[in-house]
């Protein structure tokens, strides 16, 4: 059931429609018809007035007037009109649609002019179908009429006439005896009316044989042998030959066509659907376009705009208005070449569809990047007929974009390269030296001192001291050379620049220089440096990570010097640091093995050459490597956080052992070194209170000794403890006074108890004028504001000589006693009493 349609050639009314035309005038008599019917063994005529169709008259039509005995009514009553026309340029298709549309069963084919020129029956367009598949699939018994109304052969032809009439059928069977003996036909009923013969016998028609078929027969062969006969209707008979029934060839086409017919309503349906579908979509799909978040032109084939959307108009702020008609490239950028462009319309033209980022400019003249999708729509013959385009603006992404690309490359304070950039170049500097021969070197930078910078002026402040530090260094590079942000106080250099090693030693001196100039952040004026630790390319390491590793090394030397300096790497002292580290971790396990001990050198007064108080001092006996200084484990374990259990067990020491002397007799004062980070807790005077009072130790049997640095450093917890301490009767002395960052205000806002000068002062005091001065100076000063004076490292009579005559309060030193333990402390301290 399936004529395929072709869009380009369909198949037209009159390729189908039946030509042999016969007309009649209005006022033509039945009679005149009933014989033109008969003579040309056609089913109707068409009745024209001045050649335009205004009726049709059917063979059942005359039968009926016949029927009736009303032959001489007038055609006009007869014929049904108006009638229903199609022109013979129609489609089949479109003429299909008028039969069911206008429930007909004929359609007059009409010439241009109107004139009727043919017939299109139901039957003409069915068989135009292509039915053979489904005739093949039915057979005859399934469409017969098997209980086909019957007239006796002894009737006459008015009677059969008649009978046709009521049963609105198109054929009889004729029957003698109870047996089927012959077909009464519509055709067959116009012939005998015409030849006036209306009051014959049946049985007079009924002499030539019955032509049948078999009921089993495909409707397919059925069509073929009414073919053959060229008759209208055949009897049927079953397997025994016995007529069963009666059909006809229009019943034939009829079961098709009611197939086709409900085919076609069902395509009408569908088109209609589709149609309301389609409609629905286009409302949505204008709907979409206008509340998209994006941008959407749509242009006709010569590229000219026919609609934008709000957000067009939005992004690019020309109105809809102000661009229909106009050619997209009002908002070119000029940023793309003229390839570009050439290639997008290439892509279009072959694929259809183009994509990609692109600059445009809005109204305002600002250019952005915007993510473009142009598709191009074809018609139905294919050509091109619009060009729809979408497009985002870029502009927060791409800065999204740049910002995290800063992000995953960038330090957020100073905005100098992370160490993922850092790495990078690094890698990149390497490739290139390698193959050019080239030295690089690879610095490490650490801020002195920079955790005491975020403690006593706040993170903040720390923070602009970074960024500061960080763009005095990034000022003094050469192009090509890198500066980057690790993190917290830490900073790295990748100089390419290095062949000479003067050259690179000037730099630094000139970036320590920079670096050292005072900051001003917020009217304060603060001083930093930096340690710089710097190791070569291929010299010290040929891989980025070692020598990232050996730069690290070197910066510690560099603190160990002293800060505010710089050092290159060498394997030596990378030695020395790894031992550094090895020893980190033996201090660890040293307060829990017991591995400290506590020493004593007495302090002896110059006027009575008597002692009775001492220094405590820290000594490390370590399980291989024997004695350890402090001046090697103090500032490591310091650096180690591990200063406050250390400096905590020394307190509790020097309580036990003051106690335990006390109870042998001995009331002996002993002098604890307490450093400026024990001080940075800030309860470090609680706790020595504390273990006095665990000791029930009177105050007075014990000291602190404190450096400068505390007062540098942590300066109100310092003055805090020492007030505490002092008010509770516990002694305080500054010790190795005039190293360090001496300042002499300190003196004059600490309360302090003693003051003890620095060995250096004292080595050359026989040969140096200027260090008589310097001491004769302090312990004047200093007995002016009430301290007592203590000279340490002592070690020749004639320093002693010199010290009493400037009346020195005490001596400590390897000429009166070296530190000893408790046991030899007390010894000495007996045998001295004795
Ligand atoms: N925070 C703590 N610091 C401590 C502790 N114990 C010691 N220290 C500090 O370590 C530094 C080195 O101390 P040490 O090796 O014990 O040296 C002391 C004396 O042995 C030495 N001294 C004494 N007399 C002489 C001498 O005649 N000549 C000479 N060459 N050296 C001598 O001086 C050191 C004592 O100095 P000071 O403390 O400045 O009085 C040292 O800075 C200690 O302070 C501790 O428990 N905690």
């Amino acid at each position: 059931m399936s004529r395929t349609p072709d869009r380009n050639n369909p198949l037209l009314v009159r390729h189908i429609a039946q030509t042999n035309l016969i007309t009649c005038t209005p006022d033509a008599t039945a009679e005149s018809l009933i014989r033109l019917m008969a003579d040309q063994q056609i089913g109707c005529i068409v009745v024209c007035d001045n050649r335009l169709p205004v009726g049709i008259v059917t063979r059942r039509d005359l039968i009926s007037l016949w029927a009736d005995q009303h032959e001489n009514a007038p055609i006009t009553e007869l014929m049904s009109a108006p009638v229903s026309s199609v022109s013979e340029w129609e489609s089949v298709d479109e003429a299909e649609h008028r039969l069911i549309a206008e429930g007909v069963r004929h359609l007059v084919v009409t010439k241009a002019s109107g004139e009727a020129c043919g017939i299109l029956s139901e039957t003409d367009v069915v068989n135009s179908h292509g039915i053979e598949h489904d005739l093949f699939l039915r057979s005859v018994e399934e469409i017969a009429d098997h209980a086909p109304l019957t007239v006796d052969g002894n009737s006459t032809v008015l009677s059969a006439l008649q009978k046709l009439k009521a049963s609105d059928s198109s054929a009889l069977l004729i029957t003698q005896h109870n047996e089927v003996c012959g077909i009464f036909t519509e055709r067959d009923a116009v012939t005998l009316i015409s030849q006036n013969m209306q009051d014959h016998n049946l049985s007079d028609l009924c002499n030539n044989p019955l032509v049948t078929i078999e009921q089993n027969l495909s409707l397919y062969k059925a069509r073929k042998v009414f073919h053959q006969h060229q008759f209208q209707h055949l009897a049927i008979t079953n397997h025994e030959g016995k007529i069963t029934g009666l059909i006809s060839y229009s019943d034939i086409l009829q079961s098709v066509e009611s197939d086709c017919v409900y085919h076609l309503r069902e395509l009408l349906n569908e088109q209609d659907r589709a149609l309301e579908q389609s409609q629905h979509s286009l409302k949505l799909a204008d709907k979409v376009i206008e509340a998209s978040m994006e941008a959407i032109v749509i242009c006709d084939k010569n590229s000219l705009i026919l609609r934008v959307n709000p957000s067009f108009t939005e992004i690019t702020g020309y109105t809809s208005e102000e661009v229909l008609g106009k050619n997209p490239s009002i908002l070119s950028s000029g940023r793309h070449n003229e390839r570009f462009y050439t290639e997008m319309w290439l892509n279009l033209a072959e694929q259809g569809f183009w994509q990609g980022e692109i600059w445009n400019r809005r109204r305002d003249g600002s250019v952005y990047p915007e993510w473009l999708s142009i598709t191009s729509i074809r018609d139905d013959s294919g050509n091109i007929s619009q060009y729809a385009a979408i497009f985002t603006d870029l502009t927060e992404i791409k800065k999204s974009e740049a910002r995290i690309k800063r992000l995953a490359y960038f330090d957020e304070l100073t905005r100098l390269p992370n160490r993922k950039l850092f790495n990078d170049r690094l890698q990149l500097s390497l490739g290139y030296a390698k193959e050019h021969q080239h030295r690089i070197a690879v610095a490490y930078i650490d801020v002195d001192f920079f955790q005491q910078i975020n403690d006593l002026y706040g993170h903040e402040t720390g923070d602009k001291v970074l960024k500061e530090v960080g763009r005095r260094i990034e000022h003094e590079l050469d192009n090509g050379d890198t500066v980057a942000r690790f993190g917290g106080d830490e900073f790295n250099l990748i100089l390419t620049d290095v062949d000479n090693t003067p050259h690179i030693s000037e730099f630094l001196n000139r970036l320590l220089n920079t670096v050292n100039q005072p900051i001003l952040i917020d009217d304060k004026e603060l001083k930093v440096t930096i340690s710089i630790g710097v190791s070569f390319y291929p010299t010290d390491a040929d891989n980025a990570e070692s020598l990232l590793k050996c730069a690290d090394s070197a910066v510690h030397l560099a603190k160990d010097f002293g800060r505010n300096s710089f050092r290159f790497f060498s394997s030596e002292q990378h030695q020395q640091i790894q031992s550094r580290y090895q020893m980190g971790s033996d201090l660890q396990a040293a307060l829990d093995n017991g591995e400290f001990q506590l020493y004593y050198q007495p302090k002896v007064c110059l006027q009575t050459g008597r002692s009775d108080s001492c220094e405590a001092l820290l000594r490390w006996l370590h399980p291989q490597l024997g004695f350890i200084s402090p001046v090697e484990f103090i500032p490591l374990a310091e650096d180690l956080g591990l200063i406050n259990r250390i400096g905590d067990f020394v307190i509790a020491e020097a309580c036990r052992q003051i106690a335990a002397w006390r109870k042998q007799g001995a009331e002996i004062n002993v002098a604890v070194n307490v450093s400026a980070k024990q001080f940075q807790q800030g309860d470090i005077a609680e706790r020595i209170l504390a273990t006095l009072q665990q000791q029930s130790l009177p105050a007075h049997l014990l000291s602190v000794e404190l450096t400068e640095s505390c007062f540098l450093y942590c300066p109100e917890e310092t003055k805090r403890a020492i007030n505490t301490l002092r008010s509770q009767g516990i002694q305080v002395a500054i010790d190795d006074f005039g190293t360090g960052y001496s300042s002499l205000s300190y003196i004059r806002t600490m309360e302090l108890d003693t003051l003890k000068i620095d060995r250096s002062f004292l080595v050359n005091l026989g040969d140096s004028e200027v260090d008589r001065a310097i001491v004769t100076s302090i312990i004047e000063m200093s007995h002016i504001l009430g301290l007592k004076v203590v000279a340490e490292g002592i070690e020749h009579q004639s320093q002693m000589n010199i010290l009493k005559q400037m009346s020195c309060d005490q001596l400590q030193g390897f000429l009166l006693a070296r530190p000893m333990p408790a046991d030899a402390f007390i010894n000495w301290h007996q045998h001295q009493k004795a």
